[in-house]
């Protein structure tokens, strides 16, 4: 039996699953937690990693691994391999001017759609580079290569680091899902542009090659077969692989980041920047639209109301639908869809009648949820069929999720059962790799599933509709 690892290296954890190849049978899995905050040194997701592996018994019998990710996150390496500060992650939002300044000087929004799928937000890598080259220009002059959080744990594990060299920083790989969103890959072309990385950086770098979907990169210093690793994925991607989405069928991941995604085959360029236009892990397409706030919502609504996430999810099914007028815009993080990088969140409706746990805790989940649901209608704007909904994300774990989000998106919801999906897309890539078939295997990792149906609540989407503009900025932006 020939065995796979998938890892997913995600904002707040990491994980590990080893399968078998060619059943898709889940053998052992493993995790470990990251550091919080924003702003995190790659040392602590490498370090993540060899206790994640751990946990999942090692790789000593395993034959492929493929790593996905957390997107976006600015690695920079110096001509040694070193890594030169520590990572600005996707939920960063200090990049903001810099990506109006990107904006317009290659000539307004369209432009930045058109040449690279997305419209900039702080979150686009290129964006970060920017903010180097301005904030700290010594560290943008050290330099020499630009990586992602899955193409430098990819690096690691074939044995590179710190000490590598320029010989060391040529063997940096990635993949098509992961390149597309930095803001210098185009999908027009399939290919970098090194002129949008000079423009963000103010020099050019070495960049990951990126590999197709099936390729094998090198081989791994870790597990005694040194197992061959794929090329990886974006989290976003490796989960799309990991449920074999087909047309009409759209992920809504409720993670750290709150995501809605669906493959295409066909690229797409929304200039008004809600659908960022990126590519998937089989050689297609991937829109998506990505908000900040998802999670952390319930994790920090939960913590107000002094109750765990069974509490939190008792509590919200008690109250009505609309939680009487009350909603919770959940700008906590500022917002990247929409780009509001320095608002806050907002209370709106209190009125005696609806002062109570229960009505917060379902303004919570409704106003999360109805954020994704305008992405929803961003990806229909975009020309995406919109069919069936798959919730995944560690939030898909609460029972007032499930139940509320049909109501709010006005479909049914298909659950899978909870489980890893970015760590098993990543198997189901290295499964891929280790055949060489065309195709990737026969199975998928979404085994079970539950499908959620409910009465559709437009009146929630209305009032949060009414309301959504009105937040405070950020006391400490000028
Ligand atoms: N039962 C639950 N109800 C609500 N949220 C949950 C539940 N279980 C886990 N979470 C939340 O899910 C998040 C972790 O999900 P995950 O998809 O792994 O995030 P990420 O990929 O961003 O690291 C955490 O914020 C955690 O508190
Ligand atoms: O920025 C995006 C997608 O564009 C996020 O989806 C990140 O990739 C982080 O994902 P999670 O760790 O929250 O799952």
């Amino acid at each position: 039996m020939a065995l796979v690892a998938g890892i997913d290296s995600s904002t707040q954890s990491c994980k590990v699953v080893v399968r078998d190849a060619a059943t898709g049978a889940l053998v052992r899995s493993g995790r470990a937690s990251h550091p919080d905050g924003t702003e995190v040194a790659p040392a602590a997701w490498w370090d993540a990693l060899q206790t994640a592996i751990a946990d999942a018994g090692g790789l000593d019998d395993v034959d492929a691994v493929s790593v996905g990710g957390q997107q976006h996150g600015m690695v920079t390496l110096d001509e040694q391999g070193e890594v030169v500060r520590d990572a600005l992650l996707w939920n960063d939002t200090r990049s903001a001017q810099a990506a109006l300044d990107l904006i317009d000087e290659l000539g307004g929004p369209q432009a930045w759609a058109d040449a690279t799928g997305s419209v900039l937000v702080a979150s686009l890598t290129v964006t970060k580079l920017r903010w180097l080259r301005d904030a700290e220009p010594e560290n943008a002059a050290r330099v020499a290569a630009v990586a992602l959080p899955h193409d430098w744990l990819t690096w690691r594990l074939a044995g590179h680091g710190p000490g590598s060299g320029a010989a060391g920083l040529a063997e940096l790989v990635t993949d098509r899902s992961d390149a597309s969103g930095t803001g210098y890959w185009s999908p027009q072309t399939d290919g970098y542009r090194h002129d949008l990385l000079e423009l963000g950086l103010g020099h050019d770098a070495v960049l990951p090659r990126v590999l197709g979907p099936r390729e094998a990169g090198p081989r791994s210093a870790t597990g005694a077969r040194r197992p061959v690793l794929g090329p990886g994925a974006g989290d976003n991607a490796a989960a799309a692989l990991a449920l074999g989405l087909r047309p009409g069928d759209v992920a809504v991941s409720i993670g750290t980041s709150g995501v809605v995604s669906a493959v295409t085959g066909s690229p797409t360029a929304d200039g008004s920047g809600l659908v960022t236009g990126f590519a998937d892990a089989s050689g297609h397409y991937l829109p998506l639209a990505c908000t900040l706030n998802a999670s952390r919502v319930l994790d920090a609504t939960a913590r107000m109301l002094g109750v765990d996430h069974a509490g939190l999810s008792a509590l919200a099914l008690q109250a009505p639908a609309g939680a009487d007028g009350l909603v919770l815009v959940p700008y906590l993080e500022g917002e990247r869809t929409p780009n509001k990088p320095d608002a806050t969140g907002a209370l709106h409706g209190l009125r005696l009648a609806n002062t109570t746990p229960a009505h917060l805790a379902r303004a919570a989940v409704e106003g999360m949820l109805c954020a994704l649901a305008d992405g929803i209608d961003a990806l229909r704007a975009q020309g995406v069929a919109v069919e069936r909904l798959f919730l995944i994300g560690g939030g898909a774990r609460s029972e007032a999720v499930r139940r509320i989000a049909p109501s709010v998106f006005g479909l049914d919801v298909v659950v899978p059962t909870p489980g890893e999906y970015v760590a098993d897309g990543a198997a189901r890539q290295a499964a891929w790799v280790l055949s060489g078939d065309d195709e990737p295997p026969a199975w998928s990792a979404a085994g079970s599933a539950e499908v959620v149906s409910g009465e559709p609540a437009p009146r929630v989407r209305e009032q949060y509709a009414a309301v959504r503009e009105l937040t405070a900025t950020r006391p400490d932006v000028t």
